[in-house]
């Protein structure tokens, strides 16, 4: 494979805060909801960036070996005594056999100190800084074979200080959104991800974890439940006073609901003076490893992946010896309301260097040998720089310091002069055997504990940084104030609209059962006239039928009954020719009169159906009228 068109740039994974559950366990204690005063806190933090410029902290581990005799630990000093060769001798020295020089250092651990003591002496005060902004460096310098992995990185059953600095994050962050909102793009910047961003990120850590997920064998999945759970075995102390009060600054500032936190990990090694990426083993995949990790578990298995990943090989010092340099960052975004331009972006660094090896004890050729040659360079050019800085400091002069030399120090070049808080766990391994080694380690610490780190860039820097905060701050409260304004107002409004609403139900209750009386009084006066109209009408078309009815028998009774009588008179009279001439008209007469009769009676009888059906109509338009009232009294009546 050719890693030389391996992009070089970093890559990193998003995290997640732990899974809530994890804090079920017995040294898990929450915590507090403490709110306030970001800014005095920060000003509280002030003072600090006036302190006097610092150096270099070095602390020495001690492998937990058979220590040899020429050592002994005197608090933060060790001794160690120097056999003296012929060649070396100078003229005062003649006949002495050893010399004892002395090295100190912030803090010496002896064989017997835990991984826990070490990360709660020398990581913890820094990740709290980094939490709050600060960033940082640690490397582990030491001689093949002299635990600096087991510093760093420890084992499943004695944790090192990366695991332990991922539990610690991921037990005191806050609940993290499930994608990713921003992503860092340069050292101190960020930029907001869109929607479809997120998702390829998203996808980005699904393939990664599954990708984890078959080349680790299932036993090391496992290992971060076993990891925790000797966490949680190991006496007070380790993580349990993370939670307190010393955290009150983060937390408050996390307290502002416009700051959004986003968490991202990277993992590379310098192999041969290449950079790989080891989450993104195959260079085919550059790009698309960015990846969001939603829990704690996730980023302790990038983290095993990643060990996987990286070069170790068997040398006759250490059967399981790194074969380049690893370094796994931890990036903390924060960005405030949403707005780029007002955030925070810090990293933690955390490098495990590959030993250095004479090679004569190595016994290296081959691909081993190639390593060796790389490794001791890039730590030469380590040293070399180192040593430039501290002569530069020292005469005041400005040499050009050889940061380019090597890409461990090109990556490290603003850790190293000075920009960000740098510290480094020197280990030695104290067997005789190992003397020569030990010694070069700690004369190469001797050099690097006098190199003093420059304080004004950082004050510069942190300057900016906390005119950000009181910006973001004063953004807050203004917004706040603003906020709390606008809420009373509405809720006065409401309280008025609420009272209004009352008065208006009220005042509408009242008319409206005044309308209601008022249209059934309505309504039943039209009913009452309408119906009394009717009935008056009717009554008059019924008394003028009968009378007319009436007046037409009294008519005819009168003219006709008389003729009849005249009639039979006349027809019993002497003349019969005569009386039957006048019987037969009045006959025929009496006939046309009848025939007369009996057609006014039909055409009367006629009229009066049609005046019964215009009674009936009538009474039907009535019956309307009464349902239509009826109904209106319905509608209207309650
Ligand atoms: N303090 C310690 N207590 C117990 N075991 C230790 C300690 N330090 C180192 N070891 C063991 O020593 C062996 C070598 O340690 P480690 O691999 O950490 O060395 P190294 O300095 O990283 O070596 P290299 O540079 O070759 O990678 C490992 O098996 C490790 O577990």
């Amino acid at each position: 494979m050719d890693y030389s068109s391996v992009n070089t740039s970093e890559q990193l994974s998003f995290l997640r805060a732990r899974d809530p559950s994890i804090l079920s366990g017995n040294f898990a204690s929450k915590r507090e909801n403490v709110r306030t005063n970001l800014l005095a806190d920060l000003e509280e933090c002030e003072p600090e960036e006036e302190e006097e410029d610092k150096n270099i902290q070095i602390h020495l581990r001690v492998k937990y070996a058979d220590m040899d005799e020429s050592y002994t630990i005197d608090n933060n000093a060790i001794h160690c005594s120097v056999p003296m060769s012929s060649s070396s001798h100078s003229n005062n020295l003649k006949g002495v056999d050893s010399i004892v020089k002395k090295f100190t250092f912030s803090h010496i651990f002896p064989p017997e100190s835990t991984q826990g003591e070490i990360f709660n002496v020398v990581v913890k005060p820094k990740v709290f800084r980094f939490i709050n902004g600060e960033n940082a460096t640690l490397m582990s310098y030491g001689a093949s074979g002299s635990g600096k992995t087991f510093t760093i990185v420890g084992t499943v059953t004695d944790p090192g200080i990366i695991p332990r600095t991922l539990e610690y994050l991921f037990r005191t962050l806050p609940e993290l959104p499930e994608t990713p909102l921003v992503k860092p793009t340069q050292l101190t910047q960020v930029e907001m991800l869109s929607a479809a961003q997120c998702q390829q990120e998203v996808i980005a850590k699904n393939n990664l974890l599954s990708m984890a997920k078959m080349t680790i064998d299932e036993g090391h999945t496992n290992t971060y439940q076993e990891m925790q759970s000797r966490l949680s075995q190991e006496s007070a102390g380790i993580l349990d006073d993370f939670s307190s009060v010393s955290l009150t600054v983060w937390v408050s500032f996390y307290d502002f609901s416009s700051v959004s936190l986003t968490v991202w990990v990277s993992f590379c090694e310098i192999y041969n003076e290449f950079i790989y990426d080891l989450l993104t083993p195959t260079p085919k995949q550059k790009g698309t490893s960015r990846t969001k990790l939603k829990l704690g578990i996730e980023a302790y298995q990038i983290l095993q992946y990643g060990l996987h990943n990286l070069k170790y090989a068997s040398t006759s010092i250490n059967p399981h010896s790194s074969r380049s340099h690893c370094i796994f960052t931890i990036k903390i975004a924060q960005v405030v309301n949403g707005m780029v331009n007002v955030c925070r972006l810090n990293h933690f660094n955390f490098c495990d260097l590959a030993g250095s090896e004479r090679l004569k004890k190595t016994m290296n050729e081959g691909d081993r040998l190639k390593e060796s040659n790389n490794i001791n360079a890039s730590l030469l050019v380590l040293g070399r720089c180192i040593n430039c800085i501290r002569e530069n400091q020292k005469k005041n002069i400005k040499k050009i310091v050889p940061y380019r030399d090597s890409k461990l120090t090109r990556l490290f070049q603003r850790a190293l002069s000075g920009n960000e808080s740098i510290s480094m766990i020197v280990n030695i391994n104290p067997t005789a055997v190992m003397l020569e080694e030990s010694l070069h380690t700690l004369n190469f610490s001797a050099v690097a504990k006098e190199v003093v780190l420059k304080r004004t860039p950082i004050k510069i820097k942190k300057k900016h940084r906390l005119s950000s905060y009181i910006q973001a701050k004063n953004l807050f409260a203004a917004n706040r104030e603003e906020d709390a304004y606008e809420i009373n107002r509405m809720q006065d409004l409401i309280d008025k609209l609420y009272l209004e609403l009352e008065r208006q139900t009220q005042y509408y209750a009242t008319q409206e059962d005044r309308i209601r009386e008022e249209i059934w009084e309505q309504q039943k006066t039209i009913y009452d006239e309408m119906k009394e109209n009717h009935r008056e009408e009717i009554t008059a078309i019924r008394d003028s039928h009968k009378r007319y009815i009436q007046g037409l028998k009294e008519l005819y009774e009168a003219k006709y009954k008389p003729v009849e009588v005249v009639n039979l008179v006349s027809s019993s009279s002497d003349e019969d020719e005569d009386g039957d001439v006048q019987l037969v008209e009045t006959e025929n007469a009496y006939e046309a009169v009848l025939q007369k009769y009996e057609e006014q009676v039909c055409s009367l009888q006629e009229e009066n159906v049609t005046i019964e059906e215009e009674n009936s109509e009538l009474r039907n338009q009535l019956q309307m009228y009464t349902n239509w009232i009826d109904l209106q009294n319905d509608d209207i009546l309650p």
